[in-house]
């Protein structure tokens, strides 16, 4: 799915108007109705619970006066409060005609701001899209007033105050709204941990805006769904063998941490690989051996954390990192790995604070490596912290084009950069998900996915990351969220990769 700058969703509103000859009235019409039936299912006429819908000036003020109308005749009994404006858009005022006369419309003034108890629900429709500067006067007066109330607040297609693509100065008031409801495809705000106080939870509703518009706009951010994902995972051949798979190298584990190589050889033996070979320091080895008798295990000589490289000839692809240690020794292998290796490569956790470590690693990254880093690993490779939520995007774009390297910032909607630095937003997962090892998994997984030479480097990537979540999603249902361990994913990892692979052309 493509995520549309503000200025994109006006043009395919603009191309929607001309390719099915409808006005925008018309459209403006099918939002409202399309946010009505999600309120309806949610919030039934006869709940009497008190509604006030908010308007401002411009077409989210439509949608919001249009939205009213359509509960009206519904049987709701909402109170409309509308900005004080010089020039509302034409669109605001023929709604602002068509309410019917026993609908109560107010224009807000300091001393008229309704109470708005804990029952109240509020339709936030002030500003959307087009928001062009922070909010002042009146605006700001209000948001502040629903901002203090405990009533639930849901948002028409963006929390007001809230830009859709960049970053408001950080005193703007935003409205904090419960839930956002908006129309097509998400956007790129409702993405951001700074905006989810504002955003809450966010749906999007279709209302057919023109697909060939959508199909031609150029767009630096997708957001993985299903849809996205579907077709990228062939079925396996009858004939396959374990050569088809890939043999995959593990270099992981340090005394106290050998669990992290078992998390992340069980996760690479799940996702499908054909043959797997660890690389463990000696304490390791029976841990190994026992845990993933799959697994081949090749004991270091060094006791407590790995030092030596082992022939990376018979390998497909090497994944190095997950509870490694950073001892001299073993930045010393991560040294040859980077130099000699001709294979794929998945780096996470000690092999990324290495590289941020040493920044002459940093310069023998291979083309099209697979760094996994959450916020405070990016921040140690980057070297320095972002200012905020936008400005690290921004860091991860110019870091994978100027390494050439897939880069996945994880955490919710953890986001995959590849080298031309288009970011793909990972729509599965759950905060349940937030527990020591779960990036262990993603580690192995990845690397089974880069192993598998069927499949090329972002088709791997954007699959392991859409794969993880939704094995924790699945995971969380049996064990809920705070009761979730990262061992439990790995049991999800088969059944969701059976469940997203292309089957046959029906007949
Ligand atoms: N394709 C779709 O998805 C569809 C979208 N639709 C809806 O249209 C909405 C976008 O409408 P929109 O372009 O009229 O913008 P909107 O957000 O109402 O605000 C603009 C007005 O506010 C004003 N203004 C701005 N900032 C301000 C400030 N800080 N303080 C005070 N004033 C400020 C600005 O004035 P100006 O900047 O020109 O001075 C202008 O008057 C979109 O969010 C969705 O709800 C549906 O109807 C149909 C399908
Ligand atoms: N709130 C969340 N929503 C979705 N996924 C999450 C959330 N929190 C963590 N995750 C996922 O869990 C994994 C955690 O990885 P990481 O921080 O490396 O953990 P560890 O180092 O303990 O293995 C990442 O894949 C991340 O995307
Ligand atoms: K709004």
């Amino acid at each position: 799915m493509k995520i549309l700058t503000a200025a994109q969703t006006r043009q395919a509103d603009a191309a929607t108007l001309l390719a099915e000859g409808i006005t925008s009235a018309e459209l403006m019409e099918r939002a409202a109705t399309a946010f009505c039936h999600w309120l309806q299912k949610r919030l039934p006429a006869h709940s009497q619970r008190p509604m006030h819908i908010f308007c401002g000036p411009g077409n989210n003020g439509g949608d919001g006066l249009a939205i009213a109308r359509q509960l009206h005749e519904a049987g709701y009994q909402p109170q409309v409060w509308t900005l004080p404006a010089a020039q509302p858009s034409a669109d605001f005022t023929l709604n602002r005609q068509r309410l019917p006369a026993g609908l109560p419309c107010h224009e807000i003034q300091p001393e008229t701001l309704p109470q708005l108890p804990a029952r109240a629900v509020v339709v936030d429709a002030l500003f959307g899209t087009g928001l062009s500067r922070p909010l002042t006067g009146a605006a700001a007066m209000l948001v502040k007033h629903l901002n203090q109330s405990e009533a639930t607040v849901v948002a028409v297609d963006m929390p007001s105050g809230l830009l859709t693509d960049a970053p408001q100065s950080p005193d703007s008031l935003v409205v904090r709204a419960h839930y956002t409801v908006s129309f097509e495809l998400p956007k790129l705000a409702f993405l951001l941990p700074q905006n989810a106080e504002f955003v809450g939870q966010w749906e999007v509703l279709p209302i057919h805006l023109d697909p060939t518009f959508i199909h031609n706009a150029p767009v630096d951010n997708y957001f993985v769904n299903d849809n996205f994902i579907r077709g990228r995972l062939p079925a396996r051949n009858k004939f396959s063998h374990k050569g088809t798979f890939g043999h995959a190298l593990l270099l992981a584990g340090s005394r106290g941490k050998i669990g992290a190589s078992v998390l992340a050889a069980k996760a690479c033996l799940r996702g499908g690989v054909g043959l797997l070979t660890v690389r463990t320091p000696a304490v390791g080895y029976p841990i190994m051996q026992v845990a993933a008798p799959e697994a081949m295990a090749l004991a270091d000589s060094a006791t407590d954390f790995v030092t030596e490289l082992p022939d990376l000839k018979p390998y497909a692809a090497v994944g190095i990192g997950p509870g490694l240690g950073q001892e001299h020794a073993t930045c010393e292998v991560l040294r040859q790995l980077l130099r000699k290796t001709k294979v794929p490569l998945v780096l996470d956790a000690d092999a990324l604070n290495l590289l941020g470590a040493n920044p002459s690693l940093l310069k023998l990254l291979p083309r099209e490596s697979l760094l996994t880093p959450h916020p405070k690993e990016f921040e140690r490779l980057v070297g320095k912290p972002a200012r905020d939520d936008y400005h690290r995007l921004e860091q991860l774009r110019t870091f994978v084009r100027e390494h050439g390297c897939y880069c996945v910032l994880k955490g919710a909607y953890t986001t995959l950069a590849a080298p031309d630095g288009t970011l793909y937003f990972n729509s599965t997962g759950n905060p349940g998900m937030a527990t020591g090892g779960s990036g262990d998994v993603l580690t192995g997984l990845l690397l089974a996915l880069r192993a598998d030479k069927r499949l090329s480097p972002l088709d791997a990537a954007l699959l392991g990351l859409y794969a993880h979540g939704r094995a924790g999603d699945q995971a969380a249902q049996q064990t809920g969220e705070a009761g979730l361990v990262a061992g439990d994913l790995i049991r999800f990892i088969g059944p969701v990769l059976q469940e997203l692979t292309t089957p046959l052309p029906g007949l």
